[in-house]
């Protein structure tokens, strides 16, 4: 089901990003015709998508306060408790990634400095495809709430056409968010980025989905601002012979049974572990419900690969740039300083990844398909917008003066050098010089 690659033969079938590309031509074809028809019929496109992949249109696009109040009844008591709980975390570890200095004062009359402005409008994007993703509303709304976003708008599909999970619509109470509405797939990214009648455009927007929605955020780019690419869940983990293989196969099928297109992947450095790991797969495989899932991302997206030593684990590992890395190595913490590319890690055989995805705090929603090579998981950060602020006095500008003159001159630029020039003339003039500190 999961093969063995050697070293090699991993990194000519998984470390070429041409691959990649090729897996994803026929869902870019798709995705382009959906956002082009959304662009340019708004509401009808969107019903006939909704009809088409999502089993109808609903009646109200937008949730009621009625449906709200509804959820709250039909959520057990102890899984109430236990969001609660996660939001409560999650809020404590982005709560500490607020900026805390705002300007700095460089010298005595010069000011430069950087505010920090929430983006108004935020459309959070919440998988609802194959299973509801409650842990996933906290994960995008909590940082932009702690931002300041005024207006965070959800997104997801309805089931069966109609509604949306219950589970979704109390966690997004739980975390502060009131405008939901029931739209989901590349369709509903396109709906936030252009508007519709019935779907507001905004600013930005964040948040995972399958390989639609991912493909759905990279095209829509530019015209809107997005936070990554998370697309399908990954995980690769670096094993040695302390390593638990029923904690590993575990650990490969709880990404694995997220997607067909997931991927997951164990580096080890003991023949033992990785076949017992191997065995371990088919045998939890079988009694797991979403088990046809796993099993694809499994055979078509997954891999084994026996490592000389750690360091040639490492060396692959950061090539992949996985979503998540699990380090289950004896003396886990000495290995940090090693992981270059990853989107979030997890330390020692008792830090699983289901751990990160549902509860600790660290968001869940990551950078994948090697994008951890140049991007981040969510954070406070994808809701700030930074803007630089400048103030010279009289005496200050003059002193930079020439240098500034002659770096617009060599750039013939005349009229920036005017600028500065004015002032200076002005200077010799013998015009008062109170203004200056
Ligand atoms: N990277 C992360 O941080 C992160 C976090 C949570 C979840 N995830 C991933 O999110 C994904 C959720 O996927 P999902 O499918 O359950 O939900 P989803 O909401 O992302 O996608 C479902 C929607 O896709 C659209 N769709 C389905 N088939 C289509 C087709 N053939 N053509 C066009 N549109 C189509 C439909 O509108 C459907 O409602 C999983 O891959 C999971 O691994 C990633
Ligand atoms: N593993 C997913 C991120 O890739 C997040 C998630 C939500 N629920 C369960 N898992
Ligand atoms: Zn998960």
């Amino acid at each position: 089901m999961i093969s063995v690659y050697t070293p090699d033969a991993f990194r000519a079938s998984f470390l070429s990003k041409q691959k990649i590309r090729e897996d994803n031509q026929s869902v870019l074809k798709d995705v382009q015709a959906i956002l082009t028809n959304v662009q340019q019929n708004g509401d009808e496109a969107i019903e006939a998508y909704a009809q088409k992949f999502d089993g109808g249109v609903p009646s109200n696009w937008l949730v009621t306060k009625d449906e709200k109040e509804k959820a709250w009844g039909e959520v057990a008591e102890e899984t109430i408790v236990a969001l609660k709980r996660a939001a409560e975390n999650i809020r404590s570890f982005h709560q500490k990634q607020l900026p805390t200095s705002r300007f700095m004062k460089t010298e005595a009359d010069i000011t430069s400095g950087q505010l920090y402005r929430a983006i108004e409008n935020v459309g959070i994007y919440v998988p609802g495809g194959t299973a509801s993703y409650p842990s996933s509303v906290l994960m995008n709304a909590i940082p932009a709430i702690i931002a300041g976003v005024e207006r965070v708008v959800m997104v997801s599909p309805a089931r069966n056409g109609e509604s949306i999970s219950p589970l979704l619509l109390v966690a997004a109470e739980i975390a502060g968010v009131q405008e939901i509405y029931k739209i989901g797939g590349a369709h509903a990214i396109a709906a936030l980025a252009y508007g519709t009648e019935s779907i507001p455009s905004v600013d930005k927007i964040v948040g995972p989905g399958n390989a639609y929605v991912a493909t759905a955020k990279s095209l829509v780019f530019g015209d809107v601002g997005i936070d990554m690419i998370a697309g399908p869940s990954e995980v690769a983990i670096i094993a040695d012979e302390t390593a638990n293989p029923i904690f590993i196969a575990a650990d490969l099928l709880a990404q694995a049974e997220h997607d067909p297109f997931a991927r997951s992947f164990l580096f080890s450095t003991s023949e033992r572990v990785l076949e017992e790991a191997k065995a371990e797969v088919e045998k939890q495989c079988a009694i797991l419900p979403r088990k046809e899932i796993a099993e694809q991302a499994l055979q078509n997206r997954s891999a084994l690969v026996k490592v000389t030593d750690t360091d040639e684990a490492f060396e692959l590992a950061n090539q992949l740039a996985p979503e998540h890395l699990e380090i289950q190595l004896d003396q886990p913490m000495n290995y940090l300083g090693k992981v270059r590319n990853a989107g979030s890690v997890f330390l020692g055989n008792y830090s699983p990844e289901p751990l990160g995805d549902y509860y600790a705090g660290p968001n869940h929603i990551l950078p994948t398909s090697g994008t951890a090579k140049f991007s981040s998981g969510l954070s406070v950060d994808d809701f700030l917008k930074k803007t630089t602020f400048l103030y010279y006095s009289e005496k200050a500008l003059l002193d930079a003066a020439p240098d500034i003159m002659n770096l617009a001159k060599v750039e013939q630029l005349e009229g920036h050098a005017r600028a500065i020039q004015v002032r200076v003339e002005e200077r010799k003039g013998g015009i008062s010089d109170e203004n200056s500190k």
